[in-house]
């Protein structure tokens, strides 16, 4: 089994078309999809609990009606006293990981006083009640519990909803016990659109929230794009991605595992080598070809390669920077001598792995770090998941008698250019003419 992956020369006339069409965004979406969760959704949002137990028992094969939708507590509390030890430590270990992480993302609320006495300010609130999605179609995520309920416990979240598919019902253990140990308060056996559109509308047995987070497949992220506006969303997080880029200081199998790590997520995956050097390339290429079959996902990280990856040698420094931000990915390596400065001078990725130790799999698990990040170029005006996507903030307001003279005046004269009359006399009933 080998894949030979697709060589880009930035030099290249036709570099620019090549680019566009690796990197295939702007692609309207998939035949049918879009029908097909407006159909969900909507079926849902007026049948409950009932359309819930039609689409679990066709898309994951199991009669929900018949064995509850709702994960008894005492069964999350059974999961994390089955899971072997090891596996509880690294769980705690990374919930302990992140938190101290994303406590450094706390927003306080702020206050400024005006010297009229006029006091302008922000507060900063958490979100009521938040739903997760936890994918569990093709693999399980315990760690995607972990990225997103820690940073809404660290944000003040009241209650944490989690959703995830059970293909024919079964529970994953290391799912389950992550939840109790991120403060999950309730988990759902339901996935898909019908698990979004619950969350966004409510059904007899699932809450409605305030906002859904957490990534998933093209079900999953076309029904949180219909859902939004009645709900908040985070982002749609899509297909993983990796951008290595290296000199010839790093070990070629160390670069190729790494394009392996996010390519085995799925066949839409994403991993690019980004090089100024064509022998770092070649041998990255032998790499790959000599570790490929000893993989246990190589299917899927062949189609992952063969489809979507490819090896870019860039012409000039400058042009490896201008690719790096042309592609933004999801997740940017740096294993180059000038790795720092690199990472400097790039301005698009959702996190920056600098220096050969740091691999990005480190960062899925438990570095700290958010693993929901902006993907499909999105990191151009994207962030990663974080406690912000938890709060919201109000503006406070609280115009003193002498602040409400000079601010009325011009607010005044703004209003009557607007030709909005009552805007303008009621800030004018608070103008104290001259002897009041
Ligand atoms: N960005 C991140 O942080 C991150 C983390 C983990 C996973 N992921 C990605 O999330 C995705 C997870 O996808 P998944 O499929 O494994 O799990 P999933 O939970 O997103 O989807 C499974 C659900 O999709 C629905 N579905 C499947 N086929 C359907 C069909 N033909 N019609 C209607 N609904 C259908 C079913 O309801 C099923 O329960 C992958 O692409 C993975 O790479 C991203
Ligand atoms: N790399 C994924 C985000 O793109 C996250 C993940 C979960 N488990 C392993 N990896
Ligand atoms: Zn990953």
């Amino acid at each position: 089994m080998h894949v030979s992956m697709k060589k880009l020369y930035t030099e290249s006339a036709q570099f620019d078309n090549q680019l566009t069409e690796l990197l295939h965004r702007d692609q309207p979406s998939e035949n049918g999809v879009d029908e097909l969760v407006a159909e969900v959704v909507a079926t849902v949002r007026h049948r409950g609990d009932a359309a819930l137990y039609i689409y679990t028992k066709k898309f994951d094969g199991f009669d929900a009606e018949a064995r509850g939708l709702e994960v008894p507590q005492f069964r999350l509390h059974q999961a994390l006293d089955a899971i072997p030890s090891k596996q509880r430590e690294s769980l705690e270990y990374a919930v302990a990981r992140v938190r101290a992480y994303h406590e450094h993302q706390q927003q306080e609320s702020w206050q400024i006083a005006e010297s009229d006495g006029t006091i302008l300010g922000q507060k900063v609130t958490p979100m009521q009640r938040v739903g997760l999605y936890v994918p569990g179609g093709k693999a399980t995520y315990p760690s995607s519990v972990i990225m997103n309920a820690v940073p809404a416990k660290v944000a003040g979240v009241k209650e944490l909803i989690m959703v995830s598919p059970t293909p024919n019902g079964e529970f994953n253990d290391m799912v389950l016990a992550a939840a109790v140990l991120s403060g999950v308060d309730r988990v759902f056996r339901v996935g898909g659109a019908q698990a979004i559109a619950a969350l966004a509308y409510g059904t007899e047995t699932i809450p409605a929230v305030d906002k859904i987070t957490g990534p998933g497949n093209i079900y999953v992220a076309t029904a949180k794009k219909q859902v939004f506006g009645k709900v908040g969303i985070d982002m749609i997080a899509g297909p993983s991605e990796v951008l290595v880029i290296a000199d010839d200081s790093v070990d070629p199998d160390w670069v190729a595992m790494d394009l392996f790590a996010q390519a085995e997520h799925d066949e839409i995956a994403q991993s690019i080598l980004l090089t100024m050097d064509d022998v770092v390339a070649e041998r990255v290429q032998q790499s790959i070809n000599r570790l490929l079959p000893t993989m246990e996902r190589a299917d899927i990280i062949q189609q992952s390669l063969k489809n979507n990856g490819a090896l870019i040698i860039a012409d000039s420094r400058d042009a490896l920077v201008s690719v790096a931000d042309q592609i933004a990915a999801e997740h940017l390596e740096i294993f180059t001598q000038d790795a720092e400065q690199l990472a400097q001078d790039i301005s698009h990725a959702g996190a920056i792995f600098i220096g050969p130790y740091s691999a990005e799999s480190l960062g899925d698990y438990c570095a700290g770090p958010n693993h929901v990040l902006p993907t499909a170029g999105t990191a151009r005006f994207s962030s990663p998941l974080g406690v912000y996507d938890f709060q919201k903030r109000t503006s406070i307001i609280q115009v003193s008698q002498a602040g409400a003279q000079s601010i009325g005046q011009h607010a005044s004269v703004l209003a009557r250019g607007e030709s909005l009359t009552a805007h303008a006399r009621s800030a004018e009933y608070r103008l104290q003419s001259e002897g009041d």
